[in-house]
């Protein structure tokens, strides 16, 4: 069954043109990456599968909820479908640093992804305080709860964006560079964290990543994106393929590494 289906989507930015013509479909329980240079248009995608991209033309179904070009000065990002699309949506941005002194525990800060099922007005009940915990717990920052979220490592702020995601209920789960300016380990960790949870509770997951080597081992499929177009889509082995990374990356695969001419191939992964 196809979640989210983008038929040549045009996104500009005022002159920048961010998303040219874009078309793909993605099928239920799929992990795609989403992968390409600075500037290539990989958040954008995020954002119109999140119901709130302005089209310029095509058209955007996401959940069943249609999304077309403003016709009219009608804006369907401000409709009804689409606010309760984006219910089934969960988004994890890029981290941000946080001001230590913000006055929100870690648990407090899952039970806000709570609030687009709730609405502002009801008070969490048993229920949701349960799933908090259960959520809690899977990303590993139980014993972390009580903590002020501003006083968190980079690795346990995304492990706690992912809860607070997952708090939703989402069927689609976006996560935009969700390792970014975290170490090595860390940053297997939220990959390892982020499989899981995609397996675990069935979700369609879309994976954006600076580094094509994060969704070798770990997506269904990989977008690789060029200036705003879909330059390759496929297994990862294919559209990761060397001729594409030097097509895209304008750099060999084959790169220097350390001191020495130590040299990586991009099919040769860390297994990061
Ligand atoms: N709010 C905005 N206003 C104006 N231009 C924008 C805006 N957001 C993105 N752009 C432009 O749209 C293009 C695509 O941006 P986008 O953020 O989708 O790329 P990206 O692949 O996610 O880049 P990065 O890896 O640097 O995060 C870029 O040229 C960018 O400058």
């Amino acid at each position: 069954m196809t979640v989210i289906s983008l038929r040549n989507v045009t996104v500009s930015y005022l002159e920048d043109v961010a998303l040219r013509g874009v078309s793909v479909d993605i099928g239920a329980g799929e992990m795609v990456g989403i992968v390409g240079p600075n500037g290539a248009g990989k958040t954008t995608i995020l954002t119109v599968v999140n119901g709130l991209g302005r089209l310029l033309s095509g058209e955007a179904v996401v959940l069943g909820c249609r999304m077309r070009a403003g016709r009219g000065g009608r804006d369907f990002r401000l409709s009804n479908a689409a606010r309760r699309m984006r219910t089934g949506v969960g988004y994890v941005a890029q981290g941000h640093n946080v001001d230590p002194r913000l006055p929100v525990t870690v648990r407090e800060a899952v039970m806000i992804g709570r609030y687009g099922r709730l609405g502002f007005w009801r008070r969490p009940g048993r229920a949701d305080r349960a799933l908090v915990e259960e959520l809690l717990a899977l990303v590993g920052m139980a014993r972390l709860a009580d903590r002020p979220f501003g006083h968190l490592s980079g690795g346990e702020q995304q492990r706690t964006a992912i809860a607070r995601a997952l708090a939703q209920e989402p069927r689609v789960l976006l996560l935009d560079e969700p390792t970014a300016s975290l170490d090595w380990r860390s940053r297997q960790e939220i990959l390892d964290l982020v499989a899981d949870v995609h397996r675990r509770r069935g979700l369609t997951t879309l994976l954006v990543s600076h580094d094509p080597r994060e969704t070798f081992h770990r997506c269904d499929r990989v977008l690789l994106l060029r200036r705003g177009t879909i330059f390759a889509s496929g297994p990862p082995e294919e559209a990761l393929s060397d001729d594409n990374i030097r097509e895209v990356y304008g750099i060999s695969p084959l790169c220097c590494h350390g001191h020495g001419h130590m040299e990586v191939g991009i099919t040769d992964r860390f297994g990061l």
